[in-house]
């Protein structure tokens, strides 16, 4: 790897404009496959940078929300083919900040792209419905407005596709935004808001302020202005924003963790159920609220079951992500490694198997970077640590059960409710899974990471604030219903 011979400052976007933080204080953004790699240095904001923002975002909204949605929809498809043009240095950019390797990111700025697109053709569909009054004299119907200023508040896991599906339908239904991204990944975002400024966005519509979630990310969510505000990340901070906005009055949506299981029955197809356990697990170095972390197994296939997943879990390539060669890359940031040993060591100590991985990796090529072996536990029951909480890190907890109905049990048996998938080729069993299963988002013969875009996005308990993203769902979000009732 080529360490950056320069370091290259990136400022924060305001009013139409690139500017330093009041403070003059800068952050780091650091590669994880070899730490010697400065991405970027970008902005350290404080409470005044957040207010400013905010400022421009109110002064932008009444013009924005005044152009019709067609007209907003042109600035977002605008957007997108820069977004395609400058595909490959994006993504290399996502690639150096988070870890995830050059093909993963590539597919995740694809999906930006189209996202975008997708809600550029919102502009032009419907924002209400006429609703007869019992007043045959009087018209009655609902009408979709902005919220006005939305504060979205991002993590690094998905450092272009998550700032996308907020940003996006955000303002195609006629809202301004203030965004302030993680700090691991903000030289990404801060190129996804160049597309804008390209795409020649009005002024102050688009505005994005980097700096530390504690300062900025809470003024964000506490600022008076601020009308709407959608997280996601940790459940402890995402408790933060929902309680500050509730307090305040302010809209908002929360998508937070998950512990996403994996019932594989007796009757599955072992090949497809391992290979999406495997790409479910350890895409993206586990680090996605979707991934899988729990794999239930039916007694009888159990053991078939686990040496499949064994002998391809070996065969895994780790290394610098943006090298061809290397399947997954380094865990995103050292508090990330840290936290995803501290669970291994964990579940050693609770009785758990480690049958294979779960070592950091730093000799050698490893050296520089956060690097881990994928870990597979067996003989795990559903009470332990490693069971219940989510990891964040390449890791599989194996449960045994003897029926379907206790796979059922355990599977629904922790505070998440986000994905989950079933490998079975009975249809009967299909359903009472589907019946059953308490998530949000049910998967049967597929993995449980990966969404579609013009489908809602969420979770049930504690993944969620029971709101939804993406696909049509998000106008719920992001506008607010008035009902008019006018007689002549
Ligand atoms: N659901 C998901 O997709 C994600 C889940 N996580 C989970 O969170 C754990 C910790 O990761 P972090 O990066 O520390 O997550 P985090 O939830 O603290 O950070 C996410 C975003 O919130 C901001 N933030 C932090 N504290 C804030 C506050 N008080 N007010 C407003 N904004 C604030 C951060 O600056 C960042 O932009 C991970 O191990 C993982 O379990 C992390 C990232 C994404
Ligand atoms: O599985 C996906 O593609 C989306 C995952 C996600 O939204 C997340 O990890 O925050």
């Amino acid at each position: 790897m080529s360490v950056a011979a320069e370091n290259k400052t990136y400022f924060n976007f305001i009013n139409g404009r690139w500017v330093k933080a009041e403070s003059g204080g800068m952050e780091q953004s650091l590669n994880p496959a070899d730490t010697r790699d400065i991405v970027g240095l970008v902005q350290k904001s404080s409470i005044e940078d957040v207010d400013r923002a905010v400022e421009a975002a109110k002064q932008a909204k009444k013009a924005w929300r005044k152009l019709s949605g067609a007209e907003r929809g042109q600035f977002l498809y605008k957007a997108a083919d820069i977004m395609e043009q400058r595909l490959d240095e994006i993504a290399e950019c996502a690639t150096r900040e988070m870890g995830k390797t050059l093909p993963e990111a590539k597919g995740e700025t694809a999906r930006g792209i189209a996202i975008l697109r997708y809600y550029a053709g919102e502009g032009m569909r419907k924002t209400g419905d006429v609703i007869p009054s019992t007043d045959t004299s009087a018209f009655m119907y609902t009408d979709r407005v902005p919220l006005g200023v939305v504060g979205v508040i991002s993590p690094w896991n998905f450092p272009v596709a998550i700032p996308i599906w907020k940003m996006a339908p955000a303002l195609i239904y006629g809202n301004t935004v203030v965004i302030k991204p993680a700090t691991e990944t903000a030289v990404t975002c801060l190129k996804v808001i160049s597309c804008f400024e390209e795409a020649g966005i009005p002024s102050g519509v688009v505005n994005a302020v980097t700096g530390p979630g504690s300062s900025a990310g809470q003024r964000l969510a506490e600022h008076p202005d601020v009308n709407g505000i959608t997280f996601t990340g940790s459940n402890q901070t995402g408790k933060i924003i929902g309680r500050t906005a509730f307090e305040r009055g302010a809209k908002y949506q929360l998508e937070m963790g998950g512990k996403n299981p994996v019932i594989v029955a007796d009757d599955a197809d072992l090949d497809i159920a391992v290979e999406a356990v495997i790409s479910g697990a350890f895409r993206s170095t586990g680090q996605k609220c979707t991934a899988t972390s729990r794999v239930i197994v039916l007694t009888g296939v159990y053991d078939r079951f686990k040496e499949k997943l064994l002998q391809q879990t070996k065969e895994i390539t780790i290394g610098d992500s943006l090298k061809e060669d290397v399947w997954m890359g380094p865990i995103a940031n050292k508090q990330q490694l840290d936290n995803c040993l501290s669970y291994i060591d964990k579940g050693k100590q609770e009785g758990a198997d480690l049958i294979f991985g779960g070592e950091r990796l730093a000799d050698g090529k490893y050296e520089k970077g956060y690097y881990i072996r994928p870990a597979i536990f067996d003989n795990v029951t559903s009470g332990m640590t490693i069971a219940q909480e989510e990891i964040f890190g390449p890791v599989i907890a194996l449960i045994k059960a003897d029926t379907l109905e206790e796979a059922l049990k355990t599977a629904n048996d922790v505070k998440f409710g986000l994905s989950a998938s079933i490998f079975t080729q009975n249809i009967g069993r299909m359903l009472s899974f589907i019946d059953e299963i308490e998530a949000g988002l049910i998967r049967v013969n597929a993995e449980s990471a990966g969404v579609e875009l013009q489908a809602p996005f969420g979770g049930v308990k504690q993944s969620s604030s029971h709101s939804r993203e993406q696909g049509e769902a998000a106008k719920e979000f992001f506008t607010a219903v008035k009902t008019v009732f006018v007689k002549p």
